[in-house]
């Protein structure tokens, strides 16, 4: 293995070790609230923390606009996603927790994307599922979507190798910063 590339599943359990650390919840909720204000009255699309990933809760819950979560619909299939005011979720078969199908089906605008890690061109990795990227590639042909990944510092990679169907993040909020890809 010496000087390869380390591949992705190797990526996602250093970035998921690194996760643990944590960070500072509060500066990831002070960011999140702040380049969520110019969407203001859009869909947001959040996620229900799993573990130890951080937050985005208080910022769902400071939106001035609908709010949703997503659902796995199958594999290998996009989530959907469903209206969120506040109310009673049921738990999903990998440690999700979601709306009940008597809650609105949305259209996300603006989606904050969980992560396991990230790198500063935008790449991200998740759970291997490739829930988000089949997800921001549905959305993306319907019309335009600002996807935010979150997630602690630490869990910054060097660079992620992208494979054909990954769809890259247009911002990314940690507890240090915000970093505006292609514009840094
Ligand atoms: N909070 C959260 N919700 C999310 C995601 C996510 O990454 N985080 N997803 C992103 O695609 C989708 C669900 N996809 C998932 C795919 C795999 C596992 C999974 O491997 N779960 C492990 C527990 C992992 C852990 O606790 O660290 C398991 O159930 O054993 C979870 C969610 C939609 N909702
Ligand atoms: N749009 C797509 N069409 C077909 N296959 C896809 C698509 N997007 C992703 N995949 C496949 O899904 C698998 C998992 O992708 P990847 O490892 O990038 O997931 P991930 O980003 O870590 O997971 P997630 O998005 O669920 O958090 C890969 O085999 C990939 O080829």
């Amino acid at each position: 293995m010496s000087g390869a590339a380390p591949d992705k599943a190797a990526l996602r359990a250093q970035a998921l070790a690194a996760r643990g650390q944590g960070g500072d919840q509060e500066a990831i909720d002070r960011r999140l609230i702040e380049v969520l204000t110019p969407f203001a009255g859009q869909i947001l699309a959040g996620y229900w923390p799993i573990r130890d990933e951080a937050d985005p809760r208080p910022a769902m819950r400071a939106h001035d606009g609908p709010v949703c979560l997503p659902v796995v619909p199958g594999r290998d299939v996009p989530l959907i996603f469903r209206a969120w005011d506040g109310g009673e979720l049921e738990r999903g078969s990998l440690g999700t927790a979601h709306p009940p199908e008597s809650c609105e089906e949305m259209t996300p605008r603006v989606l904050i994307v969980p992560m396991a890690g990230f790198d500063r061109a935008g790449q991200r990795i998740g759970y291997g599922g490739g829930y988000y990227d089949r997800t921001l590639s549905l959305l993306r042909g319907m019309g335009p979507v600002a996807a935010i990944g979150c997630a602690f510092a630490v869990q910054e990679l060097p660079h992620i190798p992208a494979g054909p169907y990954d769809q890259p993040l247009d911002m990314i909020v940690t507890d240090r910063g915000v970093i505006r890809v292609g514009r840094d």
